[in-house]
């Protein structure tokens, strides 16, 4: 399924948070979302997943308005895992992922065999499958982090919307998470702040300041010193990994020019 977001702005009491944001994905394509804090990539996620609505322009899913469909069908095909995904409940682990087959089921159907197979593949997947008895309140960040990867993957979306999924991750899960989401086959939209794992993961990278997208294009193209500059204020040297040929930056901690 692809997903564009076709000129969407979104103001809330005045104030624009992203304006006039044209953003795609094609089917199978891994697109991630770069810039600084602030810049509205988490606005632009969440008219994705629904959270919010543009206040002018459209999201299409296929060719259709997302904001046209019932709730409940999106909720089928786009799965989000969001900075602020709920895990205040003292559910198991396994209830938890469990609960991404609710827009699947009909009034008060239980979970089939088959489902409770794909619950536990996709704890399998994420390394949580030692953890599905305990309470999600007990968790490390990390750990609960993988809980809600497992929910988001049992949804069976095509669409996966990720905001900072790496966040809390040690590095190992974090390297397992993004080469998952490279090879998955979904339409994937992350945004990431590490600039270098963005590289690595994305087919195309969507650079965005101030509420709008300033470039696209794969990470070769995108990344350049110059752009990383005016856009994040960090000079950067880039290198290319000795084996993928990807992007690499290399940040220089001494005082930037002009502050000595
Ligand atoms: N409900 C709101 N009301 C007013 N301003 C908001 C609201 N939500 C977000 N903003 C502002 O909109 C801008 C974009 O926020 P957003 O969370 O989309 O940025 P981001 O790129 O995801 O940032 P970060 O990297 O820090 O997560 C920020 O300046 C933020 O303070």
């Amino acid at each position: 399924m692809d997903v564009t977001l076709e000129d969407v702005s979104v103001e809330i009491a005045g104030t624009t948070l992203v304006e006039r944001l044209n953003l795609s994905a094609d089917s199978g394509e891994v697109v991630g979302l770069v810039g600084p804090n602030g810049s509205g990539k988490s606005t632009a996620l969440r008219c994705l997943y629904r959270a919010l609505r543009p206040t002018t322009g459209t999201v299409l899913l296929d060719g259709t308005d997302l904001n046209s469909m019932p709730l409940a069908e999106s909720a089928r095909s786009i799965a989000a895992l969001t900075q602020k995904s709920h895990t205040e409940l003292d559910f198991t682990v396994a209830e938890i992922v469990a609960l991404g087959r609710f827009p699947h089921l009909r009034g008060n159907q239980r979970l089939s065999d088959a489902e409770w197979e794909l619950c536990r593949e996709a704890m399998q997947r994420t390394d949580v499958e030692h953890l599905a008895r305990r309470s999600i309140l007990s968790l490390s960040g990390g750990e609960r982090q993988r809980v809600l990867i497992a929910r988001a993957l049992v949804q069976e979306p095509q669409v996966l919307v990720l905001d900072e999924p790496t966040n809390h991750l040690d590095v190992r899960h974090q390297v397992e998470l993004l080469s998952f989401l490279r090879g998955c086959g979904l339409t994937v939209l992350v945004a990431l702040h590490d600039l270098n794992l963005a590289a690595a993961t994305c087919d195309r990278l969507a650079v965005m300041s101030r509420g709008s997208v300033v470039r696209t294009g794969k990470p070769l193209e995108v990344l350049e010193p110059e752009l990383v500059r005016e856009v994040f204020g960090v000079t950067p040297s880039i290198v290319t990994h000795p084996r993928t040929g990807a992007p690499q930056l290399l940040y220089d901690l001494t005082e930037p020019e002009g502050t000595t």
